[in-house]
């Protein structure tokens, strides 16, 4: 992240603007990379000195040692050691604009906070990690390696398959309102407890007849690769909704239900998906009677 205008509350009346600064140092005792960022507010006529001295004061760094300011690029890696008397307001404004409002460190164009040895020398930390970092990016700018992606609508695409990236990556997409998520011919769905518009003739008519994969994932892309299998190949179909109690199981089985029907009927307005999820809790019932083992609570089924 870099600059934003914070209105004309700087110094002398001047525009005052956020720069964003992260501290690349290493804590003496672990040679752990400190992690926190800080924001620093500067006018045009703050120094390098200025700027330095306010990002120590706020990451409660020891005041005795010695700092530089490094403005980086994220275009060819290039990284710009300040002198003291720069003015990094005046740096930033010759970025470009989008560069400019606030974005993700890993979009490049910010400051880096490093220390300076006795002898002047930058103190470099985890120089392996970085020019890793600066050899991966590099390659990705001249095509060689793909552009790391913000989320995977397909599990089976994540480049690296850990619990941790996995459930980041659901919760990204649902942080989006993207409750879909694909794991090959699998959907997983992320209950949002809340109504979503993505359920209307509109999704049916565009789900329908579709690769499987090809749009966005949804409910209705599985009830239409089932439905048109059907046709098809003249055997019947079966889908398999699984999860813990109030997951929404029931309600997917009703989307299924709504988009079969709007697809067979070719028209939305039919009665009949009325009467088939009228007789959904009926069907329940019989279906847990008919299978008497502890797990009925759990099953359910609706053959329509
Ligand atoms: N796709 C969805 N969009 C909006 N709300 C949803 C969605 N899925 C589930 N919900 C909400 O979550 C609630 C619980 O869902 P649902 O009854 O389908 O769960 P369930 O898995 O069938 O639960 P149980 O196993 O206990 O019967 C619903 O009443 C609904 O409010």
């Amino acid at each position: 992240m870099s600059v934003k205008e914070a209105g004309s509350s700087g110094h002398r009346g001047q525009a005052a603007y956020h720069l964003h600064i992260y501290p690349q140092l290493a804590t003496s005792e672990s040679q752990a990379p400190c992690q926190a960022s800080c924001r620093v507010t500067a006018t045009k006529d703050s120094t390098t000195s200025d700027v330095i001295q306010d990002a120590i004061t706020s990451l409660q760094l020891d005041g005795s040692k010695r700092y530089v300011l490094v403005e980086v690029k994220e275009t060819g890696g290039e990284e710009w050691v300040l002198d003291a008397n720069d003015s990094p307001v005046h740096r930033v404004l010759l970025w470009p604009r989008r560069a400019q409002d606030e974005h993700p460190q890993e979009d490049g164009y910010y400051f880096l906070l490093q220390e300076r040895n006795a002898d002047g020398t930058i103190k470099y930390v985890h120089m392996q990690l970085m020019s890793q970092a600066t050899a991966t990016r590099r390659l990705v700018e001249r095509g060689l390696l793909p552009r790391p992606q913000a989320d995977f609508d397909d599990l089976c695409n994540l480049p690296e398959l850990t619990e941790e990236n996995l459930l980041k990556n659901l919760k990204h997409r649902f942080l989006q309102q993207k409750i879909y998520t694909y794991a090959g011919s699998i959907l997983v769905a992320v209950n949002p407890f809340k109504f979503l518009p993505i359920y209307n003739p509109k999704y049916v008519k565009m789900y329908e007849n579709q690769q499987l994969g090809k749009l966005e994932p949804h409910v209705f892309a599985l009830a239409d690769v089932t439905y048109y299998a059907m046709l098809r190949k003249h055997v019947n179909q079966c889908i398999v909704i699984s999860g813990e109690s109030g997951s929404g199981k029931t309600q997917s089985t009703n989307f299924l239900i709504h988009c079969l029907t709007a697809l067979s009927q070719k028209g939305y307005a039919s009665g009949v998906e009325r009467t088939i999820l009228g007789a959904g809790p009926v069907l329940e019932v019989l279906w847990a009677k008919s299978h008497l083992c502890q797990e009925a609570r759990l099953s359910s089924a609706c053959a329509v």
